[in-house]
C-alpha cells in the first residue's frame, strides 16, 4: 500500500468541487490498483472533513505526517447499520489465559448498566485508535486486510508510511468504531509511521511465528509506540502471524516464547493467520470489546469526577483534599489563591448524592 501526503485532499480545495466520480467523493488508488473511495463531508472548523463509507464495510484512507493530528480529531463514523458480524453482545474470550488482559467473561457491571441506560457519554461518537507495529513482512497489512476486507494477497507490497481503516462495531448495543492504523515495518519509513503512534488506545505489536527474530524485535516496536503515549493509557496486544505455516510442535514452541514475552510486556497474546482467517475476527472483536469497556469506564470516571451540576446551578468542584461549594469557591478564587475551607458534600443542602 502506498501512502503519500499529497494524496490527502489538500486544504486549498476544501469547500470546492472535488475531482472524481461525484462532487464530494475522493477516489484514491493504491499501488495494487484497488480504488479507495471515501466521501468527504465538510464540517466547519473541523479540518480535513468526515469520511463516510460508501458501499463498503469499512472506511479507508491514508495521509502524510502533516495530517496526523487533523485526522485523529476530525474523523467520526457515519453510515448504514453495522453489519451483523460486527455486533458484539457477549464479551469475547481471550486466546490463552496464560497471557490475557482480563479473564472475566462478562462486561463490567458498571459498563453493562451504562449501556442499558444508553449512558455511555461520547463513547459512541469516538474513534478508538489501534496502531499495528512490527517488522517488515510480518503480515500487518495482511492481518488488517483479512479483517476489514476479508481478502488475502500472497504478493508482498511494502507499506510506505501509514494507512488506516475504520471498522464500525456495535458493542453491547452501543455503536463503537476502531480506527486501525497499519504502519510501515521498513526502517526507512519509521519516522513517518511513528508520527501516528500518538493517541493510541490500543497497540498491536506483531511478529512472524516462523521468524523468531521478529518476536525479539517486538520489544523495541512497543517501546517506540509507548514513548508517544501516556503511561498506562494503551491496551497492548502481542500477535503472532502466519499460524498456518507452522506445524503443531513448532507452533507450540513459538507460542510458549511469545506468551512469556507477552506477560513481561503486560500484553495479551494471540496467534492468527491472515491466509486462512484463523482467529482474525475473534482477535479484533476482543480488541474492540476491551477498548470499548475501557472507554466507557474512563468516560464514567471523567463524568463522575468532573463538575457536578447541582440545585440552582451552583457548581461543586471535586478536589483531592475534599469538596468545595461553587459560588463560595468562585468568590474565593477571584480574591485569593487559597482554596479556603472545604465543605463536606453531605453538609450542603443542594447536593444530590
Ligand atoms: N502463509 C501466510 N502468509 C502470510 C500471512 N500473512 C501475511 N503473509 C504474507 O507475508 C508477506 C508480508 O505480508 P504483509 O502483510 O505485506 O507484511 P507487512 O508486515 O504489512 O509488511 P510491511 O508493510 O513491509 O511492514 C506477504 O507476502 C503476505 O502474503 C499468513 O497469515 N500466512
Amino acid at each position: 500500500m502506498v501512502i503519500a501526503g499529497s494524496d490527502c485532499p489538500p486544504d486549498s480545495l476544501r469547500g470546492q468541487p472535488r475531482p472524481g466520480p461525484a462532487p464530494d467523493v475522493w477516489d484514491w488508488s493504491d499501488s495494487r490498483g484497488s480504488r479507495v473511495a471515501c466521501v468527504a463531508v465538510e464540517i466547519p472548523g473541523r479540518g480535513c472533513g468526515q469520511l463516510r463509507r460508501r458501499g463498503t464495510r469499512s472506511v479507508r484512507g491514508r495521509c502524510g505526517p502533516q495530517d496526523s493530528g487533523r485526522m485523529r480529531s476530525s474523523l467520526t463514523p457515519v453510515g448504514p447499520p453495522v453489519s451483523r458480524d460486527r455486533v458484539i453482545t457477549s464479551f469475547p474470550k481471550w486466546y490463552t489465559p496464560d497471557a490475557c488482559l482480563q479473564l472475566k467473561e462478562h462486561f463490567d457491571r458498571q459498563v453493562s448498566t451504562a449501556c442499558q441506560r444508553r449512558d455511555t457519554g461520547t463513547v459512541g461518537l469516538q474513534l478508538s485508535k489501534v496502531v499495528v507495529v512490527g517488522d517488515l513482512y510480518v503480515g500487518k497489512t495482511s492481518l488488517i486486510h483479512r479483517f476489514c476486507k476479508n481478502m488475502f494477497d500472497r504478493d508482498y507490497k511494502a507499506t510506505i508510511g501509514v494507512d488506516f481503516e475504520i471498522e464500525r462495531f456495535e458493542v453491547a448495543g452501543v455503536p463503537y468504531s476502531l480506527q486501525i492504523w497499519d504502519t510501515a515495518g521498513q526502517e526507512k519509513f519509521k519516522c513517518i509511521a511513528s508520527a501516528y503512534y500518538r493517541g493510541a488506545q490500543v497497540i498491536v505489536s506483531a511478529f512472524d511465528l516462523t521468524d523468531i527474530q521478529t518476536l525479539e524485535h517486538t520489544r523495541q516496536w512497543l517501546k517506540d509506540a509507548l514513548r508517544e503515549n501516556e503511561a498506562g493509557s494503551c491496551l497492548i496486544f502481542l500477535v503472532g502471524t502466519k499460524k498456518d505455516l507452522l506445524s503443531g510442535a513448532a507452533c507450540e514452541q513459538a507460542e510458549a516464547e511469545a506468551v512469556q514475552l507477552a506477560r513481561e510486556m503486560q500484553a495479551e497474546y494471540w496467534s492468527v493467520s491472515a491466509k486462512t482467517g484463523e482467529n482474525v475476527k475473534a482477535f479484533f472483536s476482543r480488541v474492540a470489546a476491551l477498548a470499548f469497556e475501557r472507554s466507557v469506564l474512563q468516560d464514567l470516571d471523567r463524568r463522575n469526577s468532573a463538575r457536578l451540576q447541582v440545585g440552582d446551578g451552583d457548581l461543586i468542584r471535586a478536589y483531592r483534599r475534599g469538596w468545595w461549594v461553587g459560588q463560595q469557591a468562585r468568590d474565593q478564587e477571584s480574591t485569593s489563591t487559597n482554596p479556603g475551607p472545604c465543605i463536606s458534600l453531605t453538609q450542603h443542602p443542594n447536593v444530590l448524592l
